[in-house]
């Protein structure tokens, strides 16, 4: 007899007080009432208890090291653009013009920094399901030896740029799945209070890659032989094994583990990221759940993609979800800052554009650790409403000063107002604040517990496909754009954040705190977004609760928003 049924056995035959009395006794666990529907006594719910955070110090020590694989991400982001401004590297893979001076045109430029997005949005569409063919663990291990055959095939170029492009097609496979998988396994094996921030550890780690990258080339740009590339380039080797090595020590998805019938192991590994015993009646409750899940799901049969269109299980409606986030999440703009801050930095006389990067990249990394704490404690609605609002001010303020103030006699004459220039600055600071607290990890952490178990794989790669090919046409189409239009490309991303703020609103549910199988029942039960906040999990409704009304709305979609 599971443990389910044992509980509603024995809850039927005692009094509502015996079992409140028999919970008392229970102080380690999280205690919930009991609940009544249709007046009869069910099964009381056990959560897992809540420890003091001390006793959650190893469980994020390991979602830090899945997390790790953001950090190669983010090292390469923060590399290729120092790449593309260190002679040795324009001198071997650039063009040369009439004065003999080595250029990269901006379609090398583009290509050579762009086409790493297409090969990961090429790994996580093709090899994404490795995590569900041998685990997620095993699955980052076969990304991370994709990514270092793609270093290797980098470093290894003497002239042909091509070359060197082919190894960040490469290397971009590898980081497809890592980007896909890294949250995945963060988000089936973190405690559900933390699971917010621990999913968010991984951008966090894309951010201080990105920022150690600016650091190194930096360190580097001394140099004037192809030490200058390639050891940072190389240093990927470290990090590659580092996050091999890590693998080895991280617990395994227990929803994998179910799903592979390994039933005992899924119960260590749930009691090794909580700190309780495997035998405690909370981890078999949950794992007895995510078998529930797993078995509704197998009866089904394997997901096929044109189960991706089903709108009865709102799969559809979540798969559009995770695409439109992720696209929205490169439209704010933040690689326009990322990959071209320089020049804006430039158009104030600050010269040295490695300086430049490493402003951006300490702005970044550091606003990161308040995302940590927001995402958990305010809800995923609320940062991604907040930074979408915050990002519109700043790119507004950004767009109009550079429009009207920047060049006060028109940019061909050359004379840039350092008043206006050293306002852009503070504002794409503020932005990057705001992206980096919000926007930055929340969709992540969305695509990571929104999809059913059968279809996560192929949800999440449509999402991180979106992801990747919005930030191959931003880093590739930018600079010919800006080249055309300035400033006032600005207000393109600022109508794309006013857009994301309706968008969140209507379509975006809050997930914070819930179980992952509890997500799926309120998606399914198609509650309304900007009700969801109030959603009850089954386990714990009263007579009272009323589905319908959670699922339908008759109020004009103005008063929704001013909350009437
Ligand atoms: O921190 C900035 C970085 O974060 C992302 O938006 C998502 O990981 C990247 O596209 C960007 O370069």
């Amino acid at each position: 007899m599971s443990f389910k049924e044992a509980d509603l056995e024995r809850a039927s035959t005692i009094t509502p007080v015996e079992l409140q009395d028999s919970y008392s006794e229970k102080e380690d666990h999280d205690e919930k009432e009991y609940y009544t529907d249709n007046d009869c006594i069910q099964t009381p719910v056990i959560e897992i208890p809540k420890k003091p955070a001390s006793a959650y110090i190893s469980v994020c020590i390991m979602c830090v090291m899945v997390a790790f694989g953001g950090f190669i991400l983010g090292w390469d982001t923060g590399t290729i653009g120092g790449f593309e401004s260190h002679t040795d590297f324009l001198r071997r893979f650039g063009s040369t013009n009439k004065n003999g001076e080595h250029y990269l045109s901006k379609v090398r430029t583009g290509l050579l920094t762009s086409m790493f997005n297409v090969g990961c949005s090429i790994g996580s569409f093709f090899l994404g399901r490795l995590g569900d063919m041998y685990g997620r663990r095993i699955g980052l291990i076969i990304a991370t030896t994709i990514f270092i055959v793609g270093t290797i095939i980098q470093v290894a170029s003497v002239k042909a740029w091509y070359q060197y492009m082919i190894g960040r097609i490469v290397a971009g496979v590898g980081c497809g799945v890592i980007a896909m998988l890294s949250p995945m396994l963060i988000s089936e094996v973190s405690p559900k209070h933390l699971r917010g921030a621990m999913v968010s550890c991984y951008q966090l780690m894309v951010t201080m890659g990105i920022f150690l990258g600016y650091c190194a080339n930096y360190g580097t740009k001394r140099y004037s032989n192809s030490v200058q590339w390639r050891v940072p380039e190389g240093l990927q080797f470290a990090w590659a094994l580092f996050m091999i090595s890590a693998m080895l020590f991280v617990p395994e998805s227990p929803r994998y583990l179910v799903e592979k019938n390994k039933i005992e192991e899924a119960k260590r590994s749930i009691a090794k990221s909580n700190k309780v015993s495997p035998d405690d009646p909370a981890v078999v409750r949950e794992v007895d759940e995510i078998k529930i899940a797993v078995d509704r799901e197998r009866a089904e049969g394997e997901a096929g993609w044109s189960e991706m269109l089903d709108t009865k299980t709102k799969v559809f409606q979540r798969v559009v979800n995770g695409i439109m986030l992720l696209a929205l999440q490169q439209l704010t703009g933040c690689n326009y800052f990322f990959f071209y801050g320089t020049l804006i930095f430039k158009a104030v006389g600050l010269e040295d554009g490695y300086e430049t990067a490493i402003v951006f990249g300490v702005v970044n990394f550091f606003s990161t650790f308040i995302a940590l704490y927001v995402v958990d404690k305010f809800g995923r609605r609320a940062c991604l409403l907040w930074g979408a609002a915050g990002m519109t001010c700043c790119m507004v303020v950004f767009a109009s000063v550079g429009v009207t103030r920047l060049w006060p006699k028109g940019k061909n004459a050359g004379i840039t107002s350092q008043g206006a220039g050293n306002c852009m600055i503070c504002f794409s600071c503020f932005f990057i604040f705001c992206f980096a607290t919000t926007w930055a990890p929340v969709p992540f952490v969305i695509i990571s517990e929104s999809f059913p178990l059968k279809v996560k794989a192929k949800g999440m790669a449509l999402a991180t496909v979106s992801n990747q090919m919005w930030n191959f046409c931003i880093g590739f189409f930018t600079p010919f754009i800006a080249g055309a239009i300035d400033f006032y490309y600005g207000y393109v991303f600022m109508g794309c954040l006013v857009f994301s703020y309706f968008y969140v609103f209507f379509f975006v549910p809050e997930t914070k705190g819930m179980v992952l199988e509890d997500i799926n029942v309120m998606w399914e039960e198609g509650t309304l977004p900007w009700k969801s906040a109030n959603w009850v999990p089954p386990s714990e409704r009263g007579a009272d609760y009323d589905v319908d009304a959670m699922a339908n709305d008759d109020t004009p979609a103005w008063k929704k928003l001013i909350g009437k």
